[in-house]
């Protein structure tokens, strides 16, 4: 029979189809019928990014403080050597080599002396060093979370670019100075503290419409049981991880969804959870908007992210004095899905900072059990490492080293500056000095400016100077000069040899003390900010879920002819009804008018011929065709909602 003359309402009859679905039988699968959940909320994906184009990537050496504003691109006037971390992460320099060659973009080859400049702070030439977020970005989704973003319009440049596949190997393309290399960051430094994932909790099963026979029983009645719970999407923390790396190879968590309910009143069985893991320090934020859903700090701690779609009523669940034998059942609700972001920030007490070989490692390794690669090159600390610091049986302090920090780095140069967010839960800060370098002093003033531009709050962290390698006789002879120029300025500077564990202790217990300080001082204002509910996106979801039917709103397009009818509850309630049923559009044609929505639609003027669209479902209105067998007298002489025919 047709869809036209299945469906009556009260005062008149209408025809559906799915705003998706061309020429749907009457008895089309309720699942690809045309019912998406509202997710409006959560399913935005980012924004398209724009590349930026080509900014200078090749650092050459530590510019001149002058310089500082308006960095040298041309690094054909400047000395250097190389060190390509896009070869390997522990790419060494050998700082021995005299003379080497330097290849210019036009692909001629000079040799130049390598001797240091004014400064005298040779880093050697290191390559690496686009860290435009706006590229970053657009390479995560590309290359590693593993779906495809909506197409933007940077143009086929960028699109190329792109499109040439993952970005797990630096990139080489021609900058705006003219054959300038810009080479994005290895894969495993990019992934180390940040991860784009999908969540989704699962479906409830649908319910089903069964009667009971049985010998004996002559009329058992209704016996469609319902469908089972969805899962729940849980995010817990993990203490043992220490990294957000493991999303790199997994991005997509979805919960199981609910049994389908079955004859005999039997419910269907709940879906499996699914618990996503991450590291201490992760912030959740929604993809796109990054607004922070969560932030989780502690190991054990979990938060229900998600909640599982409730379960569709069988026909069990319908029975009434009016109607013992209904013909009607629901759909399973659907779980909400969501993209996220990730952000580890560690949490660490002490963070260490300074200049690229300046021996933070070798302090770390001084003062904790910690094994982080010490080297004579720059750069070997790519990743932040943590150790924990025992003072007494009950005082512990963990210590993050951090790679270095070049003068620069907020433009892009070394590894960027972006690393130093693991410092924004620490209390205060070891600046580790290389002695032996040629102006200390200056390594100093680079490193700490570098901090304010990346975050003044950073800056205001209180902090101790260590000024390291004192067994050099290098540094032993700039220590006195170092010391008073620092004293004048109100610092009163630490001495160590970190490769001897001279001095490392009253370091660290210094930076203990500030520790306590600050914390003292923080519990005295009350500075400690209160935790987020961790449950705070799950009750957004069930609030939004427990909407009332009567919360809606219209809106009409003149030129299409179209009144879109909006609100949670009905959206709800559109996707649960199972059209399959015919009972299930009468309900729908009933919940309709004793919700109000027709009484509006007639007070804002709709006319015959008239698109109406009430969640997923869209419709043609008519005035009313005739009054016989309608029970709504008030309807009756307005109007009725048809449902329009399968086109
Ligand atoms: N002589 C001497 N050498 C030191 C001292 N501390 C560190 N070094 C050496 O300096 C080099 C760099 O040390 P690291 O601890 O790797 O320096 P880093 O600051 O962690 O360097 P990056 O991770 O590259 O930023 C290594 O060869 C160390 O052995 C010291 O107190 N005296
Ligand atoms: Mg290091």
């Amino acid at each position: 029979m047709a869809s036209i003359s299945t469906i009556c309402f009260s005062n008149s009859y209408a025809l559906a189809r799915s705003k998706t679905t061309k020429n749907l039988p009457r008895n089309p699968n309720p699942k690809k019928q045309k019912l998406k959940p509202q997710t409006s909320k959560f399913k935005s994906l980012p924004d398209p990014l724009i590349l930026s184009g080509g900014d200078a990537t090749t650092y050459t050496r530590l510019p001149p403080r002058e310089d500082f504003a308006v960095p040298s691109f041309d690094f054909t006037l400047q000395s250097s050597k190389e060190v390509k971390l896009s070869e390997s992460a522990t790419a060494k320099l050998d700082k021995d080599e005299e003379e080497i060659p330097v290849e210019l973009s036009d692909g001629e080859e000079i040799e130049e002396n390598v001797e240091d400049g004014d400064i005298g702070l040779n880093y050697g030439r290191y390559e690496v060093f686009e860290v435009n977020s706006d590229f970053e970005d657009e390479e995560d989704k590309e290359g590693d979370y593993g779906y495809g973003s909506e197409e933007d319009d940077t143009g086929e440049e960028e699109d190329e670019r792109l499109s040439s596949g993952k970005y797990d190997n630096l990139l080489e393309s021609e900058g705006e100075e003219g054959n300038v290399k810009e080479k994005g960051l290895p894969a495993v430094m990019r992934c180390f503290d940040r991860a784009k994932i999908f969540v989704k909790a699962g479906d409830g099963g649908n319910g089903v419409v069964a009667f009971r026979r049985e010998k004996y029983v002559p009329f058992g009645g209704p016996s469609g049981g319902d469908g089972g719970r969805g899962g729940n999407v849980y995010v817990e923390v993990d203490g043992a991880m220490n990294s957000l790396l493991p999303f790199r190879n997994k991005v997509h968590f979805r919960a199981e969804r609910g049994s389908h309910g079955q004859g005999s009143s039997q419910n269907g069985a709940r879906g499996e959870d699914v618990v996503v893991k991450v590291a201490p320090g992760t912030l959740i934020m929604e993809a796109g908007t990054r607004a922070v859903l969560l932030e989780l700090l502690h190991p054990g701690q979990r938060a229900l992210l998600l909640p599982g779609g409730k379960g569709g009523r069988g026909n069990a669940a319908f029975k009434s004095g009016n109607n013992k034998v209904p013909k009607i059942s629901e759909n399973g609700e659907e779980g909400p899905e969501m993209w996220l972001e990730l952000e580890l920030k560690l949490v660490a007490d002490v963070g260490i900072v300074g200049a690229p070989n300046a021996g933070k490692s070798t302090l770390l390794s001084a003062i904790s059990a910690a094994q982080p690669n010490i080297a004579n090159y720059p750069f070997t600390t790519l990743l932040p490492n943590l150790g924990v610091v025992s003072f007494d049986y009950d005082s512990t302090i963990v210590v993050a080293d951090l790679p270095g920090l070049l003068e620069g780095a907020h433009m892009g140069f070394g590894l960027g500056h972006e690393f130093l967010r693991h410092t924004e839960r620490c209390s205060a800060l070891v600046h580790v000095v290389d002695g032996s370098s040629q102006q200390p002093e200056f390594e100093f003033e680079a490193v700490r400016l570098e901090l304010e531009m990346f975050s003044p709050e950073l800056a205001e962290k209180p902090y101790i100077v260590a000024f390291n390698k004192m067994d050099l006789p290098d540094a032993y002879e700039k220590w006195s000069s170092f010391r008073e120029s620092l004293q004048a300025r109100g610092i009163e500077p630490f001495c160590m040899s970190a490769i001897n564990r001279d001095g490392t202790r009253e370091v660290i217990c210094t930076a203990h003390k500030l520790l306590q300080k600050s914390e003292e001082a923080k519990q005295k204002f009350g500075g400690w900010t209160s935790p987020l509910d961790l449950n705070r996106v799950a009750d957004m979801v069930n609030k939004q879920r427990s909407a009332s039917l009567t919360d809606f709103e219209i809106s009409h397009d003149a030129s299409s002819k179209t009144w879109h009818v909006v609100g949670s509850g009905l959206q709800r309630f559109v996707q649960m009804t199972n059209w399959r049923y015919t009972e299930s559009e009468k309900r729908f044609n009933h919940v309709l008018e004793a919700c109000g929505v027709y009484k509006s639609l007639m007070k804002l003027g709709v006319k015959e011929g008239d698109t109406v669209i009430v969640g997923e479902m869209e419709m043609v209105w008519h005035d009313t065709i005739g009054s016989s067998g309608s029970s709504n007298v008030k309807k009756k002489s307005t109007g009725s909602i048809r449902w329009p025919q399968w086109k």
